[in-house]
């Protein structure tokens, strides 16, 4: 397996004109706000001062965990089988925001417990039915870790468009994250883990243990594909494979909630020029997204107090790149328009 090369975007003469292509627009400097700044990462991104958004597509990668025999999670594991199930009959939240948005949605079984048959609109990238639990041996070989990187880089390398966004699915997957998490940026498990789809606080201080004593036992791992492959889930490492095809191929990544940040965490650590790619849709109400966020230096444009996953932030972030991209091409400029610059 080869991890992609992913170059820097920086590139001054092109920042300079793009800097003066929004500055030139019909508004007072800098009013735009973080606008701004999306449509000069998008510009850079793309290598052009014409910017654009074609074919986006949100991949949601499913998977299942084998640390929810830990009791980790407010919801039974076939949830995750049964959620795919409602992503193929278009009823998820996921569905409708895509659908309203205008953006494709691919289903990708990365490794979940449940043989679905050969089935329209899902792609069969099953590794294994779920991974091992962590608590007790690594969640998957590093053979599998690699297979799942590949089937993502894969799936990323035949996109046609320009925007790619990551959803996932997998119960138990936030206790894959918060161990991730603590393991790639070395803050305390307990900053690191939070209520995932409900706990208690009481469950939230057993899933603290669990990663604890997981820590404990595996704690000699610290290259980051080691503990991709140790902490992860198929589909956590799946995207990690995809976010750094696309980066690869200078699309936009559109980066949803606290699992899907984890997958990033791990590539960002293996090819630390990804995050000049990110758009980070949102903050996630998961305790923890936060911290991650900021551990990556990441702005997010909405706080909606979201924390489904699924590429929800995603989908409901994706008007806001258009309205970069617009703002750039279709505004007047001062002197197109005949308006007064700035006086002082
Ligand atoms: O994206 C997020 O920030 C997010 C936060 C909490 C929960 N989730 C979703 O909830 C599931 C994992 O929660 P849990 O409690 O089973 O670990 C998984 O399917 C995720 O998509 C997602
Ligand atoms: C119902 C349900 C839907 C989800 N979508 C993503 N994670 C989820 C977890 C649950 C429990």
């Amino acid at each position: 397996m080869t991890i992609p090369a992913i170059t820097s975007t920086s590139n001054e003469t092109l920042s300079a004109a793009l800097d003066r292509a929004i500055n030139n627009k019909t508004k007072p400097l800098g009013s735009l706000g973080m606008l701004e700044a999306l449509a000069k990462q998008i510009g850079l991104v793309q290598n052009s001062t014409a910017l654009s958004i074609t074919e986006p597509a949100i991949l949601v990668f499913a998977g299942d965990h084998g640390v929810v025999a830990e009791g980790i999670s407010a919801y039974p594991q076939d949830v995750t089988w049964q959620m795919v199930e409602n992503f193929l009959a278009q009823g998820a939240a996921i569905n409708v925001f895509a659908k309203q948005n205008q953006c494709a949605l691919h289903v990708i079984d990365a490794g979940v417990n449940h043989e679905f048959g050969p089935r329209d609109g899902l792609l069969n990238r099953k590794v294994a039915p779920g991974t091992r639990n962590f608590a007790q041996e690594p969640a998957m070989t590093a053979q599998q870790c690699a297979t799942a990187l590949e089937h993502g880089m894969a799936l990323a390398a035949g996109l046609p468009g320009n925007v790619v966004g990551f959803g996932e699915m997998g119960i138990g997957n936030t206790t894959a994250a918060a161990a991730l998490m603590h393991k790639l940026t070395s803050l305390p498990v307990a900053q690191c883990v939070g209520a995932g789809t409900g706990l208690s606080s009481e469950g939230i201080l057993h899933k603290q243990r669990v990663i604890e004593a997981a820590v404990e036992k595996h704690a000699s791992v610290t290259a980051p594909l080691d503990v991709l492959a140790t902490f992860g889930g198929f589909e956590i490492a799946m995207m990690a494979g995809a976010m750094l095809k696309a980066a690869e191929r200078r699309k936009v990544l559109l980066i949803d909630g606290f699992i899907v940040t984890s997958a990033l965490l791990a590539a960002a650590k293996l090819q630390p020029n990804i995050l000049d790619y990110c758009v980070f849709a949102h903050c996630s109400d998961e305790s923890g997204h936060r911290r991650m966020l900021d551990y990556l230096g990441a702005r997010p444009l909405l706080q909606l107090g979201l924390r489904l996953g699924e590429g929800t932030g995603g989908a409901l972030a994706l008007p806001l790149l258009h309205a970069a991209v617009n703002f750039v091409n279709q505004m007047a400029t001062f002197e197109s328009a005949q308006v007064s610059e700035k006086s002082e």
